[in-house]
């Protein structure tokens, strides 16, 4: 007698999948009110309004002298009387007289009813006098103006906007030394597999070393989550059990490598679907196909989400940046922009089969006529760590997609800084 093996469910599309992802996950909501000193790529919880404008007052841009650009009409040569200095932090207050200019430092206020500014460097000066050419201003030339960069009352940023450095400058501006922003996310991540070893033991026969470990808490480091460490579970289900017991009460979500196909040692997928509400799902997709994603329940009724990745060295990586990084995202309340691909000519000819996307490792470079070129980093088994070593990006490769030819155009997601 003969029976078939288990047939596995159909592949989903990368879309579906991110679909689900984003149907399924909001953001955690807890939130807590920290000083701007601590705020760095963090994720804001409530909108900020400006409390004042900035800059606060119609100033000059430009080291010069400051006058009524009514002198400005005659469009030739102007002399002017110069009766002060404004300088940054130290108005001028006294009022002027026609044919009076102040002699005014950048970011000093501008004097009452004076909106023009000749630079230094336009100018010739006499005793207490200075002469330039009109026809080379305009009125209200290098004035800034109150509330060019904010108006009082008005939004500076949305909750679920980033605090980059350039936010933190912003808000900075505004005199805000606190914010509210979403707590940080807790991520805990182990390996699976009995053939795993953690550095520092001895190599044996048919064992690796665990790399996942490295590149996927490297990866959520990076995202500024905090993460949970918890290195190498062996294939064994009461270890399992308890790992993941530990991880759910601990983690908002966890994100293990290995055990997620079809092997007879996949203790692993037996103990996801026992602890919870776990989908093993095959994603048509290369790297990466096998994937567990659901929802974990501890012995004290605590829940986490589960990210089960292909233990495979650039599916685990690839499932990460395209599924994982932008589902945590998601609960860390970040509404981070669509990365933004670029599109370069291919160097080389790429087998391609429609029905699945793939996301071959490329190198992208600007050819000599400035055309952006990309080629693949050669081999491109899902264990050579190598190929993502040398990689800048990803070459996306759409469901549809047949063989790519030489010259072709392929869209590429960059790197940038996130592996
Ligand atoms: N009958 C089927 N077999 C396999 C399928 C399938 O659909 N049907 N899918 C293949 C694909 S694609 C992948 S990817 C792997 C994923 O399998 P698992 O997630 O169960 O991973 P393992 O079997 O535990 O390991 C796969 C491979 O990766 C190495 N590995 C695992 N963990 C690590 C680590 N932490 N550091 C470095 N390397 C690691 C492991 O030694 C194996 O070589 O399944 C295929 N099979
Ligand atoms: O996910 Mo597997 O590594 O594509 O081969």
């Amino acid at each position: 007698m003969t029976a078939p093996n288990p047939s596995p469910p159909a592949d989903l599309s990368v879309e579906q999948v991110q679909q689900r992802l984003r149907q399924q996950l909001s953001p955690i909501g807890d939130t807590e009110h920290i000083d701007l000193r601590q705020a760095r790529d963090r994720v804001l919880a409530q909108d900020v309004v400006s409390p004042i404008s900035v800059p606060p007052h119609d100033n000059s841009a430009m080291d010069g002298y400051a006058f009524d650009g009514a002198c400005l009409a005659s469009g030739g040569p102007v002399a002017l009387k110069v009766v002060g200095t404004a300088l940054a932090g130290k108005a001028w207050t006294q009022a002027l007289q026609l044919g009076e200019c102040v002699k005014i430092m950048t970011g000093a206020i501008m004097p009452t009813g004076l909106d023009t500014v000749v630079p230094l460097e336009l100018t010739t000066s006499g005793a207490d006098t200075v002469q330039f050419d009109a026809s080379q201003l305009k009125t209200g030339a290098n004035r800034r103006r109150k509330g060019e960069d904010l108006m009082a009352g008005q939004p500076a940023l949305r909750a679920g906007q980033r605090v980059t450095p350039a936010a933190l400058g912003l808000l900075a501006s505004l005199g805000l030394q606190t914010l509210t922003v979403y707590r940080p996310l807790r991520v805990a991540y182990f390996s699976t597999g009995d053939e795993i070893l953690s550095l520092g033991q001895a190599p044996r026969e048919g064992a690796v070393y665990d790399s996942n470990r490295y590149t996927l808490t490297g990866l959520l480091a990076r995202m500024g989550v905090e993460v949970i460490d918890m290195g190498v579970v062996p294939d064994q289900p009461a270890a399992m059990h308890a790992a993941f017991d530990t991880a759910t009460r601990e983690a908002d979500a966890i994100v293990t490598s290995g055990g997620v196909s079809m092997g007879d040692a996949d203790h692993t997928r037996a103990i996801m679907a026992q602890m919870g509400d776990v989908n093993f799902w095959r994603v048509a997709m290369r790297p990466g196909r096998p994937m567990a994603f659901g929802q974990l329940r501890s012995a004290a009724d605590k829940k986490a989400w589960l990210f089960g990745l292909p233990g495979n060295p650039v599916a685990a990586m690839v499932t990460f940046l395209i599924f994982v990084r932008p589902a945590l995202q998601r609960l860390m309340g970040y509404e981070a922009p669509a990365p933004v691909l670029l599109q370069a000519r291919c160097t080389e000819p790429i087998r391609k089969r429609p029905g699945r996307t793939e996301y071959p490792r490329g190198i992208v470079e600007r050819d000599t006529q400035g055309q952006l070129s990309v080629r693949t980093t050669g081999p491109q088994g899902s264990g050579l760590l190598n190929s993502m070593v040398q990689a800048n990006g990803l070459m996306v490769l759409n469901h549809e997609q047949g063989d790519i030819a030489v010259g072709d155009r392929v869209e590429v997601m960059l790197f940038d800084g996130v592996i």
